[in-house]
């Protein structure tokens, strides 16, 4: 009752002094942990946010400002919202879509053709909105946000509640703009295999500012020096002890051992292994990116 009347303001800096280029054709991963700007970058960069101080040029518009001429250039999707209207078929969404970016019949039905392949949409767009499940409507966000051939895709969570095949379908779709159209994909997602799957650069936000902008294999040198060494051997008694290894499980026959790279050779582990047990097999695996953006965000106490 009281906040009806006396309303508590608090003043919360979004963004701080963020600052980047994005080359065209790039796939860039825009993470960091709940709160820290991903979103409010996003909107700013599509022109729906105003900052209060600061620019943003994207092909030589400034997005809030330009935002008739700009928004033709652009596909946006955010994974928490539809773009499509509820009640009617996709198909009616599409039609409205293309009228609003006055798109070139020719250009539109070549552009539906390709999207309704290679997202598989046949079933779908016949279907008014609300009876898809969320997968099959994500599908059709980022058809809806591609009909008017976009330089730019920004993507906010375009994952997010996807089954494994269509997550691989989307990613894979994603992939192939990119390549064939040079479409230029910011994503922000907090999926990492995402990440890993699509993006060739990440940018790392925590608190309103960028702390990381480097590849995902600088990223993996710097803070995934641990490998997984996975051994099957005959079963024994004997203690498996090697120096600079951590023997992370061990059941019969199997032991998973977490290995300091930066102290001590893979090489030398396996040859130890094989000196105190009888290997009958062995693989070794990176660190799980999660893990390595676990540290990232504790080294940097976000
Ligand atoms: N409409 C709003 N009014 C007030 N504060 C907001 C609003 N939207 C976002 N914020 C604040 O701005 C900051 C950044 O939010 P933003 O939504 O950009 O984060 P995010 O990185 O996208 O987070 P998430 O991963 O949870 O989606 C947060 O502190 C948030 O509370």
């Amino acid at each position: 009752m009281k906040a009806l009347f006396v309303r508590e303001f608090a003043m919360v800096q979004a963004l701080n002094e963020i600052s980047f280029d994005i080359r065209q054709g790039e796939i860039v991963g825009y993470i960091g942990p709940n709160g820290a700007g991903k979103s409010t970058t996003i909107k700013i960069m599509s022109g729906i946010l105003v900052p209060d101080d600061g620019s943003c040029t994207i092909m030589g518009y400034t997005p809030w400002k330009d935002r008739v001429s700009y928004v033709k250039h652009i596909g946006v999707v955010f994974g928490q919202r539809s773009q499509l209207w509820w009640d009617v078929p996709v198909i009616d969404s599409f039609e409205l879509l293309r009228d609003i970016y006055k798109v070139p019949p020719g250009d539109y039905r070549s552009n539906l053709d390709l999207l309704v392949e290679t997202l598989e949409l046949q079933s779908l767009i016949h279907t008014p909105v609300r009876q898809l499940s969320l997968g099959q409507r994500m599908r059709c966000e980022i058809a809806a946000s591609l009909l008017h051939g976009p330089d730019i895709l920004f993507l906010d969570e375009p994952t997010i509640g996807l089954d494994a095949v269509s997550k691989i379908a989307v990613r894979q779709f994603i992939k192939t703009i990119n390549e064939e159209r040079g479409v230029t994909v910011i994503l922000t997602t907090h999926d990492m295999s995402d990440i890993e799957a699509l993006a060739n650069r990440i940018i790392l936000i925590g608190g309103g500012s960028v702390l990381v902008d480097g590849s995902l294999s600088e990223l993996r040198t710097r803070f995934g020096v641990h490998k997984k060494v996975i051994a099957d051997y005959r079963e024994t008694d004997s203690a498996i002890r090697i120096q600079g290894v951590t023997v992370q499980s061990r059941s019969a026959g199997r032991a998973v051992l977490l290995v300091d790279t930066e102290q001590t050779k893979i090489s030398g582990v396996i040859g130890e292994l094989s000196e105190q047990v009888e290997l009958l097999d062995v693989s070794i695996e990176a660190e799980p990116i999660e893990e390595v953006i676990v540290k990232l965000y504790k080294e940097y106490q976000i």
